[in-house]
């Protein structure tokens, strides 16, 4: 049996949002001391997903505008939308909601947005992604996520997977992963992760 199959949930609330505050200091600094000595992690990403599960033409798919030190997916977000892929990225609607996603081209001006993140304006298309790629602090071969603790991704999945199949993919560097993501019953799985090494596939 894998981890997947069997986690190790939390029960109590309290102790499981400690032990994930816990996890988000060091994380933090390790993500940052991994990016300065791996500036090419983005265009290492991009040539492991189009050599390993790059998705049809037309496929809608999520990325992100890079925030602090996550993995640039940029040069992923490019070769995708060369391949016929419809990009967009995620916009805060309010806290406590899922992320709205909105079309966007790699050319189009984006908007500052809440908690310092980059935003396509309202004018975009809003659109539903049949692929997400996800940042995040740590995450775990169990598929496991930690984020910056606002829940969104948990609520965006548990959102689209009750409408339709979607795929979510983090994007990490390999350095980021840890042997537990402490997780309670609404932390959304991810399928996979891919880091600057290897694409990393959880639904085997
Ligand atoms: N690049 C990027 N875009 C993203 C996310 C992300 O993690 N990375 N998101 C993923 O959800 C959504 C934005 N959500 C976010 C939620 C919190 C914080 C943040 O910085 N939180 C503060 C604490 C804020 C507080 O408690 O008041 C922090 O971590 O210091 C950032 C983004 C959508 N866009
Ligand atoms: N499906 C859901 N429905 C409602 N609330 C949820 C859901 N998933 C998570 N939450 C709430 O969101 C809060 C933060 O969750 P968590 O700490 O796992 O965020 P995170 O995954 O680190 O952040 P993010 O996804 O924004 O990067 C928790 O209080 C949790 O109860």
């Amino acid at each position: 049996m894998t981890d997947r199959d069997e986690p190790e949930t939390y029960v109590d609330l309290d102790e499981l949002r400690a032990a994930k505050a816990a996890l988000r200091r060091p994380m933090r600094e390790r993500r940052a001391e991994i990016a300065a000595a791996a500036p090419d992690a983005g265009s290492r990403v991009a040539a492991l997903v189009a050599a390993s599960f790059a998705p049809a033409g037309g496929t809608v798919v999520a990325g992100y505008w890079p925030m602090r030190d996550e993995l640039d997916p940029r040069p992923t977000l490019s070769e995708l939308s060369a391949r016929g892929c419809r990009i967009a990225l995620p916009v805060v609607a309010a806290p406590g909601e899922p992320l709205v996603f909105r079309a966007w081209d790699e050319d189009e001006p984006l908007e500052p947005g809440p908690y310092g993140t980059m935003q396509p304006g309202e004018a975009a298309d809003v659109v539903e992604p049949q692929l997400l790629l996800i940042p995040m602090l740590a995450f775990d071969r169990a598929g496991r996520r930690l984020g910056y603790g606002g829940g969104f991704y948990d609520r965006t999945l548990a959102g689209l997977r009750g409408r339709f199949a979607v795929q979510a993919i983090g994007i990490a560097y390999a350095g980021q992963e840890v042997d537990s993501v402490p997780a309670g019953p609404e932390d959304a799985r991810l399928d996979g992760v891919v880091t600057e090494r290897a694409y990393l596939d959880f639904t085997e």
